[in-house]
């Protein structure tokens, strides 16, 4: 079933979120609502805490070269570790817990990540580009970190002030 995402600046997305231990039928709802949550979303990535459940379980689903999605792609980390990584690449960022929101952040090009599927096995994965930005982004997730902390002081106020313009105009109502 389609969870509610919790945004910023609820406190609970900046929790670290506990290792997963049992690798059971609810481990496994849980990884099946949050890919219904994600692609009701036109998500790419999620991580457990963004529908408030604080474990170390991420969901990536990248769209191919036509900008569509197909569950066969679709990766399940459960305890991941980034063991290695190399390089330095940017990119524009989004995150369902922070609506409306895109900005540029610096993170390493490449990661070699090992972490468990849903049933506990242990796999590895090495990768670049965008899957290695999401696996990263989604990571940080999992630490209480959202990609907003990564910005350059100015763009950081700018973030803040962006976001308490909005935040009035919608409690006054007034569309912006
Ligand atoms: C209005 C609004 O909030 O737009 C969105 C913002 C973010 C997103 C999705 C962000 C997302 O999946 N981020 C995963 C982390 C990630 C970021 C950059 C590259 C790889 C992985 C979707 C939105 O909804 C629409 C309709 O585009
Ligand atoms: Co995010």
């Amino acid at each position: 079933m389609i969870r509610e995402i919790i945004t910023y600046p609820d406190r609970r997305l900046f929790m670290r979120s506990n290792e997963v231990e049992s690798f059971d039928s609810e481990l496994h709802k849980l990884l099946d609502d949050m890919y219904e949550t994600m692609i009701a979303k036109n998500g790419i990535g999620l991580a457990a805490i963004q529908v408030a459940v604080p474990l170390r379980a991420l969901i990536i689903n990248l769209p191919d070269e036509e900008g569509k999605q197909h569950k066969e792609d679709l990766l399940e980390l459960i305890n991941p570790v980034i063991i290695e990584s190399k390089g330095t690449q940017i990119y524009t960022e989004g995150c369902l817990s922070v609506p409306e929101y895109y900005e540029d952040v610096e993170r390493a090009e490449w990661v070699r990540v090992e972490y468990q599927d849903r049933f506990g096995n242990k796999k590895s994965l090495e990768t670049d580009g965008l899957l290695a930005v999401a696996v990263q982004h989604e990571m940080d997730h999992l630490d209480g970190h959202l990609f907003i902390e990564k910005l350059p002081y100015l763009k950081r106020k700018k973030f803040e002030k962006e976001w308490k313009k909005k935040r009035t105009a919608k409690k006054s109502g007034v569309k912006v």
